[in-house]
């Protein structure tokens, strides 16, 4: 079995020093191998790695942003192992971990497992008391950690393996975020696969470092809990509601101090004297004691507040969870992802070995989106910026002063559609292909095929580019994507769009709508789609394309 160790990052290098620190020091014998997966961070790890480099087997990906799941889809899918191990950044390794893995694997294979976590000597004293109310068997940690059975574990991604078999299967990660655990292993499970506990294969794992993050966090959690209910129905558990009812009880509690019972506030007061108590003598101090009392009133508040919240708008009131809580979800394909979101190869088909016996062709980004989202407009900036950018639009119109191809669609659509210089009327030409998509097709099938032969050879004068783009707006239903690297998106709402065509063009509303419904929808390419530009304010737009620059250059 062939290891590959499987690390989104974020914009946290000093994490990924210790983490590969520790990984230098395993007592494991044989190789593995190691992918790091750069999620579109502005502070990069790639100096740290550089250091490993001659220590460790490591590959380094960098990538637009597209958020965790999808990061460790992407680092899955360029590992060279038959088995994942995904660590969280803010991980470190113990020395024994890789052996305890094997021979638990060796012992009883699965193929998806997950371990424990603990805290070392070295963490901050709110890492250790975050620690405590995350793993402590009085408090959530009961519910979500090593208590639950071995053998219906629910691994989370700071610790946990997966063969390449079931990864193919599952199509690994999906968007949710958090969540994106527990939502792979209901799929696997589903998929006939078994996921398991390795009590031994624990790892240090330092958690969000402040006060802030960790109620951020955990009342995430609470709000992808309903979600995942409703996803799952079959799989709901009444542990779930524990820190709603924890909350629920204590605000009870007070409300019935002034019917002169106050029992209810005297048991939560015996609860708290005891997490002081326990995580003061776990830990062998009070300091530690008195925090974990913190992060425990934190993390049941966090979470049973957005359960609660999250429970009346999903499970109640039946709202769509993408649209009620989109910062849940991260911009991916469900359906797609694997096959052509993260990585940036798709189905390279420009060059087939001609005859100019090319070595290298540019990276080819397509830039796309619907009439007047501003495309050409982006296109122009681009150039200005000194990178070459093929625009269809333009192209087409010189591919059509082609004698042959003007005799072309002569001979399908009559020479009523020619001037009296034998050009084309292209405003006839409009009215008849926008109104009638049969039409549009059989003149799509002339022109196309001349524009694809066009783009190679400009693809080919353009070899020595770094990268290229190719601007159209029907990328997706001309089937131009298939020669793209990274697909490019630009949106903007539909009546801005409408309003711009309008200005610029003399045209009509009718006419601008029947181009768009002959186009896909903003929504539809948005899913196939690597980045996404909203071009409503071109203040904005230009930084987009400033970031977008900046990592296709960082790529390279
Ligand atoms: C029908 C024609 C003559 C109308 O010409 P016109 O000068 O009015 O439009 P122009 O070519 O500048 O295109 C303007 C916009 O229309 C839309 N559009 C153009 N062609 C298409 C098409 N085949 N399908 C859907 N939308 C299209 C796009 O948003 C495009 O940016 C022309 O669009 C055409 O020949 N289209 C077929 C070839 C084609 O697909 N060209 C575009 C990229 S290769
Ligand atoms: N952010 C913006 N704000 C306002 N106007 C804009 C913006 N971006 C582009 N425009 C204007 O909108 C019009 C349409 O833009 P552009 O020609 O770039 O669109 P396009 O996507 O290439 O459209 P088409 O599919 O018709 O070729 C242009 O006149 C452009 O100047």
């Amino acid at each position: 079995m062939f290891f590959s160790i499987i690390i989104p990052v974020y914009n946290r290098p000093d994490e990924i020093d210790e983490l590969l620190e520790s990984l230098v020091k395993t007592s494991y014998s044989k190789e593995f191998e190691i992918v790091i997966v750069e999620d579109g961070s502005e502070t990069t790890c790639q100096n740290i790695v550089e250091k490993y480099k001659n220590m460790l087997l490591i590959s380094y990906y960098y990538k637009p942003n597209s958020g965790p799941g999808d990061s460790r889809n992407f680092g899955m899918k360029n590992a060279k192992g038959d088995y994942f191990i995904i660590f969280d950044s803010d991980c470190i390794i113990p020395k024994d971990y890789l052996n305890e893995v094997e021979n638990a694997l060796d012992e009883k294979f699965v193929d998806c497992f997950g371990g424990p976590d603990k805290a070392l000597k070295s963490f901050s004293t709110i890492q250790k008391a975050i620690n405590f109310a995350m793993t402590s068997f009085i408090t959530t940690g009961g519910i979500r950690g090593g208590s639950e059975k071995i053998d219906k574990f629910q691994p989370r991604s700071f610790n946990m393996g997966i063969s390449k078999k079931a990864f193919e299967m599952s199509k690994g990660f999906g968007n949710i975020h958090p969540g994106e655990d527990p939502d792979l292993s209901i799929r696997l499970w589903k998929l006939g696969f078994d996921t398991r506990l390795f009590p031994k294969a624990f790892v240090y794992h330092k958690r969000r470092i402040d006060w802030e993050k960790f109620s951020i966090q955990v009342s995430k959690f609470g709000k992808a809990r309903p979600i995942l209910n409703s996803w799952y129905p079959e799989y709901k558990k009444i542990t779930y509601w524990f820190p709603s009812l924890f909350v629920i009880g204590l605000v009870l509690s007070f409300l019935s101090v002034f019917l002169l019972f106050d029992w209810g506030l005297k048991l939560y007061f015996v609860y708290f004297v005891c997490v002081f108590l326990l995580a003061s003598i776990q830990n062998k101090s009070v300091i530690i004691g008195g925090l974990s009392v913190i992060a425990v009133w934190k993390q049941f508040f966090g979470y049973g507040v957005s359960f609660l919240e999250s429970h009346f708008f999903i499970s109640i009131l039946k709202r769509d969870p993408k649209k009620k809580y989109p910062k849940l979800f991260f911009k991916i394909s469900e359906e797609n992802h694997f096959e052509e979101k993260g990585s940036f190869v798709t189905e390279k088909k420009i060059v087939e070995n001609t005859d100019d016996k090319i070595l290298r062709i540019p990276k080819i980004i397509g830039l796309t989106g619907g009439i007047g989202s501003g495309k050409t407009t982006i296109a122009q900036y681009l150039q200005s910026k000194g990178v070459p950018v093929y625009i269809s639009d333009v192209e087409a119109k010189k591919v059509m002063e082609q004698p042959e191809i003007i005799s072309k669609i002569a001979v399908v659509f009559g020479n009523d559609i020619l001037n009296s210089d034998r050009t084309i009327n292209r405003d006839k030409l409009a009215a008849l292909v926008f109104k009638d998509s049969e039409q549009l097709k059989k003149l799509n099938s002339i022109v196309h095929p001349a524009v694809k032969k066009h783009f190679k050879n400009w693809v080919l004068e353009h070899k020595n580019a770094p990268f290229i783009f190719k601007e159209t707006a029907i990328l997706f239903e001309s089937g131009g994507y298939k020669d793209c690297d990274m697909i490019v998106t630009v949106t903007a709402p539909t009546e801005n769009r409408i309003e711009r065509v309008l200005k610029r063009d003399n045209t009509t509303r009718d006419k601008i709508i029947q181009r768009m419904n002959n186009q896909l929808s903003d929504e539809e390419r948005k899913e196939r789609s690597q980045f996404v530009i909203n071009n409503e304010n071109f203040e904005n737009t230009k930084k987009e394309i400033d970031q977008l620059l900046s990592v296709l250059l960082k790529t390279q």
